[in-house]
């Protein structure tokens, strides 16, 4: 799809020129190619350690060839964000999903962090769900993420007013934010009241790790009491409920918290068992049709990449043309000129690039926004033909269980209706629904982790690199 109203193309994919790189990958595979003619030709006048070593460089020239090739063909997409806001008001909307396993291990303070920067993203707060994913079970990762949500009201308007870039707010007070900003006294003094605020609020996650949590929010911490981190009922938890629909710079997008059932005779498959649950809560509940799905110890560090990701989902002639969008990872206080490597330049900026230029490189489980109904298992052959027999409703129930309000938002999903954006419910009167898709036993004589949720292999994806990127520690 173009931009209706301007009819300009929402990205670009450029070829990078690599001419001088090729000239000089041909010219190692000439000589390659020459030493193992020399090899072949004087085989006779040499013993066993001539065969071996043969053997072995051609194992090196094939490899060689095989990364090379990987490399050959190296595509950058260039995207255009502002074309896409034209879009308005039929902007999709966006479930973003955080996963956090341990208040210990991951401590809640960069939870909050990372899902603070998907609640301040440049793009209509009524559009934007963020479902964070404990299986950690965690009161403290519960009242943190509460107290967030208060400060997050201040905080949204403090980064639209002021276009920062870093919204995680620990990233952002940490460098030198002030300098290079307005240096307007409205600013400075903005600046300081939010800076109070973010440490107030660390405060607060901090004294409640180290003792208990304060009791005004006892009622809601019924259903963390006495529960064991692997042997507890699923919680979901409406943290923030966003009521602003059609009001597209109206406040803060919905947060919900859950924490799936676990049982010890059951197994939780980890992050994969979470994601599986992240969708089919969010399916009850917003069902959006693109998913961005990003780990704890992350942050997003540019506002715009839902807009730059949907200039390519939205923006490929068929929707079969691609399903995923994915960012490279860039990870913060590394070395200086990255002595050891740890930023992973090589296989962000060439394999993946040339990967991109191939079909597209593989889903690294982070950093990535999926097409809902992908998942669902739409394979690209499917797209053009008509699906309405796997949507007769004894097929949904077999292949996506027993929830009606579930296999109701599937179908949707599949059919490619959009009633599920125009028609926004209130996410309290799905709070029973989650419950049930987030019980252990659900996925049992479904197609859940075999058909649902395997099918982007099969798929296209497309990679962006540079333009965004998403920090992990
Ligand atoms: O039972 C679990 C275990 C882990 N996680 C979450 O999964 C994410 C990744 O786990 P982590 O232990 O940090 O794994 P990494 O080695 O960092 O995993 C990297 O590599 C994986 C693929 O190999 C990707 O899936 C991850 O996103 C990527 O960060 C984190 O958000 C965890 O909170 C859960 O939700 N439940
Ligand atoms: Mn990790």
């Amino acid at each position: 799809m173009t931009n209706p109203t301007t009819s300009l193309p929402l990205y670009e994919r450029i070829t990078r020129k690599n001419t001088i790189a090729r000239a000089i990958e041909l010219s190692i595979l000439s000589l390659l190619l020459s030493l193992l003619a020399y090899r072949i030709l004087s085989f006779q006048d040499h013993g066993f350690s001539w065969l071996l070593a043969s053997l072995c460089e051609s194992w090196f020239a094939f490899i060689w060839v095989l990364t090379v090739s990987t490399k050959w063909n190296q595509v950058e997409y260039k995207t255009y964000p502002q074309r896409v806001l034209q879009l308005k008001p039929e902007l999709p909307p966006v479930d973003t999903f955080v996963t956090t396993a341990d208040p210990v291990l991951e401590p809640p303070i960069l939870t909050v962090n990372t899902v603070l920067s998907l609640l301040a993203l440049d793009y209509p707060a009524d559009k934007l769900a963020c479902y964070v994913s404990d299986d950690g079970g965690s009161p403290l990762t519960f009242y943190s993420l509460v107290e967030a949500s208060k400060f997050a009201k201040l905080w949204v308007l403090f980064c639209k007013k002021y276009s920062i870039q870093v919204r995680a707010p620990f990233r952002y007070f940490s460098g030198e934010s002030m300098s290079s900003q307005d240096t307007s006294p409205q600013f400075q003094q903005d600046w300081k009241n939010m800076k109070d605020e973010y440490e107030q609020l660390s405060q607060k996650i901090e004294d409640a790790a180290k003792g208990s949590i304060p009791c005004e929010l006892a009622g809601e911490f019924a259903d963390f009491m006495n529960i064991q981190r692997r042997n507890h009922a699923s919680i979901v938890k409406v943290i923030w409920e966003n009521k602003e629909a059609g009001n597209a710079n109206g406040g803060v997008p919905h947060l919900v918290y859950i924490s799936r059932e676990k049982r010890p005779k059951h197994p939780h498959h980890f992050k994969a068992g979470a994601m599986n649950v992240l969708t089919r809560v969010s399916g009850v509940m917003t069902n959006a049709p693109f998913m961005l799905n990003v780990d704890c110890d992350m942050y997003v560090n540019n506002p715009q990449i839902v807009l730059h990701a949907l200039c390519l989902l939205l923006g490929v002639k068929s929707d079969k043309d691609c399903a995923f969008v994915q960012f490279p990872q860039h990870f913060y206080d590394g070395l200086k000129d990255d002595p050891f490597g740890n930023q992973l330049v090589v296989l962000f900026e060439y394999v993946g690039r040339g990967l991109a230029g191939i079909q597209g490189p593989f889903y690294g489980g982070t950093g990535c926004f999926h097409r809902r109904k992908v998942i669902y298992g739409l394979s690209p052959y499917e797209y053009d033909e008509e699906i309405s027999g796997k949507l007769s409703d004894q097929n949904l129930r077999k292949t996506f269980g027993s929830s009606m309000e579930f296999t109701k938002s599937a179908a949707q999903i599949l059919s490619g209706s959009k009633s599920s954006s125009s028609n926004p419910h209130d996410l309290l009167s799905s709070v029973e629904a989650a419950n049930q898709v987030a019980t252990c036993v659900y996925e049992y004589d479904t197609a859940w982790g075999r058909e649902v949720r395997a099918t982007f292999l099969a798929s296209t994806s497309i990679f962006i690199h540079k333009l965004l990127n998403l920090t992990g520690a």
